[in-house]
């Protein structure tokens, strides 16, 4: 979350002719199959199932490869670093091609995403966990926003490789869910006050807001990337922005 990274707002583009990949990607840019589901209101949580479809999973997956560094770290005011011990994944910048700009507009169109017509979406990235890998807890929001003259709104993380055992998404600050009904995508049979952790499901993603009504970073958000204990697991970031001075007067 460099705010030196150029931003990019979606737009229509087309498939370059004689590309193999183009009628699927097509038909998943044309319907939008997820289904939500509210996990919780304040902060907002919504578990999306199918929010990519298993191709496209496997095509991100693709076009990650070869593309991995270690993950960095960001300081309140943006400033990037590294900490193994922290953060210990590796991750990929995308190129901004034909299926990131399907996944753009989907996420752009995401109901609940309420942004303002000219907040941004930033450059898709992929990290990737093996055994060990981690990234503990923390926020995706900045507490010096003013400095970055805007702030992360609200975070897709979808799994588009799951292929591992632990790696959940933890939320600890938020209310265990009781019901049975959410075994099969949460772990069930984790501490009694750990929060909510999500298992990581191929295709399947977490959506929440960062920021609350007056533009500030929600500590409801805390959440974390527990180690993977064997296999692989990799998650796409979408991560939304908003401008400072929007962000207090029309969020
Ligand atoms: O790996 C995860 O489950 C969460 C990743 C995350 O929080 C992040 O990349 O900011
Ligand atoms: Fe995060």
């Amino acid at each position: 979350m460099v705010f030196s990274w150029s931003f990019t707002s979606d737009e229509t583009s087309h498939p370059a002719s004689g590309d193999a990949t183009v009628s699927s990607i097509t038909d998943a840019c044309r319907t939008d199959s997820y289904r939500t589901y509210l996990i919780s209101e304040d902060p907002l949580v919504i578990y999306i199932e199918s929010f990519v479809t298993p191709e496209e999973a496997s095509q991100l997956t693709d076009l990650s490869e070869s593309k991995f560094k270690p993950s960095p770290l960001w300081s309140d005011d943006g400033k990037v670093s590294f900490n193994t011990n922290y953060r210990s994944s590796l991750t990929a910048s995308l190129e901004r091609q034909y299926l990131i700009k399907c996944i753009e507009s989907r996420a752009r169109s995401f109901p609940f995403y309420l942004s303002p017509s000219d907040s941004l979406i930033k450059p898709l990235v992929v990290q990737r966990y093996g055994p060990t890998n981690q990234y503990r807890d923390h926020y995706d929001w900045f507490t010096d926003s003013p400095t970055l003259d805007g702030n992360i709104d609200s975070t897709f993380f979808v799994y588009i490789q799951a292929n591992c055992t632990g790696g959940g998404t933890n939320f600890p600050r938020l209310k265990a869910l009781e019901d049975e009904k959410w075994c099969k995508w949460v772990d069930c049979d984790q501490e009694l006050g750990a929060g909510v952790t999500f298992r990581p499901i191929t295709g399947n993603a977490i959506f929440w807001r960062n920021l609350d009504a007056q533009g500030k970073g929600l500590k409801s958000t805390l959440h974390a990337g527990l180690p993977v204990t064997e296999g692989m697991k990799t998650g796409l970031n979408i991560w939304t922005w908003v401008r400072y001075d929007r962000a207090i007067s029309e969020l």
